[in-house]
């Protein structure tokens, strides 16, 4: 099963289902629609949940609007602010789109 970490602030939005996108380099991209993936804590590898991947799609750091901060529990400017201190500089994102796996 393929893995992905979030930082621990974001924990309690996704098991809530508050936060159903997470935008990423394209390191951190290789995921499918259909996948479950294991979900842990960045800081201390705690696995949380699993989710699974519904879509994976490119947009700009310019293209990101109201929607994709919404999906993300954000305003827009807090988005982009989370974005550019975790990716500074950044032109290029992945957009994926997961749901939480509820019961395991
Ligand atoms: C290692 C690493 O990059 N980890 C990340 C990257 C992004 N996130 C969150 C922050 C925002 O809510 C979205 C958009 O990037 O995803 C994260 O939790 N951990």
């Amino acid at each position: 099963m393929k893995n992905i970490t979030f930082y621990q602030r974001f924990e309690a939005d996704i098991l809530a289902g508050r936060k159903t996108i997470t935008l990423r380099d394209k390191s951190d991209a290789d995921y499918a629609a259909g996948d479950k993936v294991s979900v842990a804590r960045y800081e201390d590898n705690l696995f949380f949940c699993h989710i699974e991947v519904k879509s994976v799609t490119p947009i700009r750091y310019d293209q990101l609007t109201e929607l994709q901060a919404r999906q993300e529990n954000m305003t827009l400017d807090e988005l982009k602010k989370v974005i550019g201190e975790i990716y500074p500089g950044i032109t290029e994102l992945y957009m994926i789109e997961f749901s939480l796996c509820k019961g395991d």
